[in-house]
């Protein structure tokens, strides 16, 4: 099985996530061409081979074109509410993305943080309104669309609207998802409307997007990475001083092995960590494959006596790789319960919540107060639908609260194969555990169809179908 294994001995961000995965044998060139089919301009992507303390590693960098700083211009009035509450972006003619920056004349800000800054440096001059609107989280939309991509369901949909291979759009967002979940803890703020930071928001697509691209076009099926050095210290962000890790990452680094660090750097940004939780299958040290290419991805800040690096190999799994089974995931769960609908409401609820993205819908009989019969309604569902099921849970059913939790679930790969039948192509769904398949189960839709169409039994169908495999 094909395996990626990512060395963040150095910690990780998005760039240097891009920059290992592109020297390991990604093409630049396919990730250029594939980036184009989301409705994101404004930049460019720069690949360039540096040497960090020694290492030759490939610098990515997203660097936004000068108009780009202007693109917000227009929605420069009426109350501007940021997430962050900082990223007002200066309108004075001139960006503010330090990418090209020096960071050896920034030794003496001592630890700012170590990757992806360029987005973070920004002068946030509120000049505009000559208001301060920092820590406004007020959002109000006078008609405009104020935040080019950067809202979290924003980006969501941007994803979902999108060209691209529907593996890179589920990888992509599994990413996103846990950055926002964080984020917005740490704001206090609804996920959907979190904001990835401003023209940031441009910055951590790309990465994110480019790093599924990669991943897909190496065909990874499994990750393995090093326990991970966050950094300590503190950086300068726009909020003011903040503490190393930032509260984002480290938020998403809980149950994740982390290893000591007391670089005085940001080793580990809330990107890298997305990256990291949402795609390692385990954690540890080298396991026993069969390697096929190294890269190595440069970070930005050069850290003197340390090569600030990410390195991935990517290989074959040998035999003895056991432990590595199962994706490790979280579902959220949503549960309301009524003793006042009718069942054809239900029936309707069900399909709905399917159709908007739901893995499963369960109801469950149960005795409510004053001896009513009732009705438990379960929902599992990728943490990033949580937000529009919950709303059609308020719409269609007469519930005054929605409860929510979260299921950590580990899971088996699956694939999906065509045979061949009498009856015609019937997909089957196949479960693999350490790359075996351990069962196959025809789909029951096809067989349904085929079963019909040919006046079978369903039985016979599906027989046929497992034979021929
Ligand atoms: O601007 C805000 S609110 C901000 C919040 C946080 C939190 O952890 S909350 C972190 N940061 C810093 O921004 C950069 C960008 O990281 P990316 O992964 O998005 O490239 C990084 O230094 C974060 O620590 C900003
Ligand atoms: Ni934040």
């Amino acid at each position: 099985m094909k395996a990626l294994y990512i060395d963040c001995f150095s910690g990780i961000s998005g760039d240097m996530m891009v920059g290992a995965l592109i020297d390991a044998g990604a093409s630049p060139e396919k990730i250029k061409s594939e980036l184009k089919k989301i409705n994101v301009t404004g930049y460019e992507i720069k690949c360039t081979r540096v040497v960090k303390e020694g290492i030759s590693s490939i610098k990515f960098d997203v660097i936004l074109d000068e108009e780009h700083s202007h693109v917000h211009d227009h929605h420069h009035h009426g109350t501007h509410g940021h997430s962050h509450g900082e990223h007002d972006h200066t309108h004075d003619g001139h960006t503010h993305h330090h990418h090209d920056h020096d960071h050896s004349n920034h030794e003496h800000h001592h630890q700012e943080h170590n990757h992806d800054q360029s987005h973070h440096y920004h002068e946030h001059n509120p000049t505009h309104h000559g208001s301060n609107h920092h820590h406004e989280h007020d959002h109000s939309h006078d008609g405009h669309h104020h935040h080019h991509h950067s809202r979290y369901a924003d980006i969501v949909k941007l994803i979902d609207d999108s060209e691209l291979s529907s593996k890179v759009k589920e990888r992509s967002k599994q990413i996103f998802a846990p950055i926002a979940k964080s984020e917005s803890k740490i704001h206090n703020m609804s996920i959907e409307d979190v904001h990835f930071h401003e023209v940031g928001a441009i910055d951590s697509i790309v990465d994110i997007i480019a790093t599924a691209i990669a991943l897909e076009e190496l065909e990874i099926e499994k990750i393995i990475t090093s326990h991970v050095p966050l950094g300590s210290g503190k950086i300068r962000i726009s909020h003011g001083i903040y503490p190393v890790p930032a509260p984002a990452t480290l938020d998403m680094m809980k149950n994740v092995p982390i290893a000591p660090s007391d670089l005085p750097y940001e080793l580990t940004t809330p990107t890298g960590a997305g990256i990291v939780v949402s795609q390692s299958d385990s954690y540890g040290t080298l396991p026993a494959m069969k390697i096929s290419s190294i890269g190595y991805g440069a970070g930005t800040r050069n850290i003197p006596g340390r090569p600030n690096v990410l390195r991935v190999m990517v290989g074959e799994l040998l035999e003895g790789n056991e432990h590595i089974v199962g994706k490790q995931e979280t579902i959220t769960v949503l549960e309301c319960h009524m003793d006042d609908m009718t069942g054809e409401a239900f029936g309707y609820l069900m399909e709905k919540l399917l159709n908007e993205g739901a893995l499963d819908v369960y109801y469950t009989p149960i005795f409510m107060k004053k001896n009513r019969p009732g009705t438990l309604v379960t929902v599992l569902a990728p943490e990033h639908r949580e937000a529009i099921l919950t709303d059609i849970l308020f719409k269609e059913t007469t519930t005054l609260g929605v409860r929510k939790n979260t299921w950590a679930r580990s899971i088996l790969d699956r694939q999906m194969i065509h045979v061949e039948t009498a009856f015609g192509l019937i997909k089957i769904k196949q479960a693999i555990k350490n790359g075996q398949v351990i069962r196959a189960v025809p789909e029951y839709e096809d067989v349904k169809k085929a079963a019909s169409e040919h006046a079978v039994s369903f039985q016979e169908v599906y027989h046929a179908a497992l034979k021929s495999i």
